[in-house]
């Protein structure tokens, strides 16, 4: 891999390419400036083509470097998507065209498609789960062994391409083209080859190209005044002044420091779709959370039909049974299946019965199912109330009370009505994950706000909120009412995440700051959100959160260490310049470096250096603690700038001296 990257960093010297980082663009005109006048006859009359060559020697080393530190920070992306090509390659798919199966290859295969898969193939691209469920191994894509559950229906419908079926079978919707699939978009992150520069990083090139300007201008306004004095600097003299005194620490590192913090992301099995969305990670102070699937283990069964007064329970079953006959979700799907065990309930043929089947919706929160002389709906408890409400009926207090005892349980109630009459409530019950609690803890020590937003009503939210320990709930959410509560904590200028998995969750988390889907979720989820968790744990916040501090907080320090560095190094060259002409300037020369010849490439070659030495620290980022912010700003600017401040004295010291003694000065 470090052979690969210094392939690259010669690859890198492309003007074109350097273009793009303007520090080290302006160290490579001056490497060139300086190469070409030490071997033109213009050398013969300024200084001597030893020394003249060994600037211009650690000049081109100092961009080498540069390009070093940026190819060594994408090797390990590299090293990640050739073994998610493997995981790419061409498979067989068994396309449904009507009736009849179809054998194509993979690469055929366009959005809108259907494709069967059953027990022990590859699932052939990305789609949706139109039908069935299984088991599937997605360790290609996540290096998770344990297989996972993918479903039509509910919130874990999407289906990665060049994942395994391992047993049973589903039909999938196929919803990427070729080329176009997560495994594309995957490949392209991991190799920076998509990489856009961040607002942050924008900005602070910005400051950095008007330092470079400013010091442009020192550095020429040099010359006429060293000429009025009788002692003028050679070109190759200036361009060390030059790179020396411009930020090139910080311009040498910069990207680095990006593509590494989102591969840290990527060890954690996070992929972040931008470098922006990391950063904002990193100021991150509300966390809003969905309850299905994402706080709680997200299969709600049916455990129980509760009857209401006058009504047997084996009516309710019946109804409740039929009303989900059609239903996709797993909700409606473990009815059925409850139905079936406790009372013997048979599936019953719904397309002989001419019935009408009403899907279920976020919006309307309630699904059911016409036929000739029976209208069914089952439903959150206030949904089905507004639907009794038009034709002037009511929930009976019997079954409010039922209602409410299963929410405090943290259950999900249902409530069945059949011609608008109330037969009862069916219980749906769901698991917290385990060790949230802690995890929310930890979250709220970093200073962020826990919020989950559910459909579901009050009480069962207040239920699941005290069990999972988050800050403040909101209950009877539909998709605009996400959408408006995460506006409403932006406009009070919060910068806002939001994890979920569901197709409901979707505008949501495209408005979020920080928008981490499941990869469980569904597709629309995944395409909204700008980041994807491969383990769907809600709580990896945390870690997304502890990457963009840690991001925000190695550009500050390594900015602090550039800029102080670059005002020690004015004193090791300005002396040296003058000193002969102006033997009262011998003040400042507080270093005792041996010769001006010296002192200049000593702290050219220190220049150079020092960007190999912090290419560690770019990589692994500074040790994230969580502190204030100020806290952490007073602890950075000490060291770093302090540091920054002392140790070219001692780097440049050091250099001088081992350059006296090889004799090379
Ligand atoms: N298949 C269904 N038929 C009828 N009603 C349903 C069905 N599934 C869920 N509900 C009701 O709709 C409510 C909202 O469900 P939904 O899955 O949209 O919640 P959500 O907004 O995703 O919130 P969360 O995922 O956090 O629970 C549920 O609380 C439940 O009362
Ligand atoms: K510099
Ligand atoms: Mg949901």
């Amino acid at each position: 891999m470090i052979w690969q990257a210094v392939k690259d960093s010669f690859v890198k010297l492309n003007p074109r390419v350097m273009l793009s980082n303007p520090v080290m663009f302006v160290v490579e005109i001056m490497a060139v400036l300086t190469t070409f006048f030490t071997f033109s006859a213009l050398s013969g009359a300024h200084g001597s083509l030893w020394f003249n060559a060994q600037i211009a020697a650690w000049l081109w080393i100092t961009v080498l470097f540069a390009n070093f530190a940026e190819a060594l920070a994408e090797g390990r992306g590299k090293a990640q998507a050739a073994s998610l090509r493997r995981a790419r390659s061409e498979t067989r798919a068994k396309k449904l065209v009507g009736e009849r199966v179809e054998e194509v290859s993979s690469t055929r295969l366009n959005k809108g498609d259907v494709v069967l898969v059953e027990a022990g193939e590859v699932i052939p691209g990305d789609g949706e789960v139109i039908e069935g469920i299984a088991s599937v191994d997605e360790s290609a894509v996540t290096g998770e062994s344990a297989p996972v559950i993918r479903e039509s229906g509910g919130d874990r419908s999407a289906v990665t391409g060049g994942t395994r079926v391992l047993s049973d079978w589903i039909k999938v919707r196929v919803t990427a083209n070729p080329g176009e699939t997560f495994l594309d978009r995957m490949i392209q992150l991991v190799e920076g080859a998509r990489r856009q520069k961040t607002p942050n990083e924008i900005a602070l090139t910005i400051l950095l190209v008007g330092l470079t300007i400013i010091f442009l201008l020192v550095v020429a306004s040099l010359e006429p005044f060293a000429m009025y004095s009788g002692a003028r600097a050679s070109l190759p003299v200036l361009a060390a002044l030059l790179v020396c005194l411009i930020p090139t620490t910080i311009g040498g590192l910069l990207s680095a420091i990006g593509i590494a913090g989102m591969d840290r992301l990527l060890r954690r099995n996070i992929l972040a779709m931008s470098g922006r969305a990391v950063e904002a990670a990193g100021d991150v102070d509300v966390l809003l959370l969905d309850k299905t699937g994402t706080i709680t283990l997200g299969n709600r069964m049916a455990v129980e039909f509760v009857a209401a007064p006058g009504v047997t329970p084996q009516m309710l079953a019946d109804a409740a049974q039929l009303a989900s006959l059609a239903d996709e979700t797993p909700e409606g799907r473990s009815i059925v299946v409850l139905a079936k065990e406790k009372y013997n309930l048979r599936e019953r043929d719904l397309a002989g019965l001419g019935a009408v089947f009403v899907p279920f919706s976020a919006q309307t929160r309630m699904s059911g199912v016409d036929l000739k002389e029976r209208e069914i709906r089952k439903g959150a408890s206030d949904a089905i109330e507004k639907y009794l409400a038009e034709s002037g009926e009511k929930l009976p207090p019997a079954v409010n009370t039922v209602v409410e005892e299963i929410a405090r349980k943290g259950g999900t109630p249902l409530v069945v009505a059949e011609n608008r009459r109330v037969l009862g409530v069916i219980y749906l019950k769901d698991v917290v994950k385990g060790g949230i609690k802690e995890r929310f803890a930890q979250l709220r020590r970093m200073g962020i706000k826990t919020v989950m937003i559910t459909g579901d009503n009050p009480l069962t939210a207040a239920a699941i909120a005290a069990e999972a320990g988050v800050d403040d709930f909101m209950a009877e959410a539909t998709p605009e009412t996400k959408l408006a509560l995460i506006r409403r904590h932006q406009s009070a200028g919060h910068l806002v995440a939001m994890t979920g998995d569901g197709t409901n969750d979707a505008p949501a988390l495209a408005q979020a700051d920080v928008g981490v889907a499941m990869n469980s979720g569904t597709q629309a989820a995944k395409e909204a959100g700008n980041m994807v968790d491969l383990d769907s744990n809600p709580t990896k916040l945390i870690e997304v959160v502890e990457t963009g501090k840690q991001l925000l907080m190695t550009r500050g320090a390594l900015t602090t260490f550039s800029i102080a560095n670059d005002v020690a190094k004015y004193f090791a060259i300005i002396p040296a310049l003058f000193a002969v002409t102006y033997p009262q300037l011998n003040v400042l020369n507080i270093m005792g470096l041996a010769t001006p010849q010296s002192a200049i490439l000593s702290a050219v070659i220190f220049n150079a250096l020092i960007i190999v030495a912090l290419v560690p620290l770019a990589l692994r980022g500074v040790t994230y603690r969580p502190l204030g912010a100020n806290a952490i700003l007073r602890r950075n600017m000490f060291i770093y700038g302090l540091g920054g401040l002392i140790v070219p004295f001692i780097g440049i010291k050091a250099i001088d001296l081992l350059l006296v003694l090889l004799g090379l000065h």
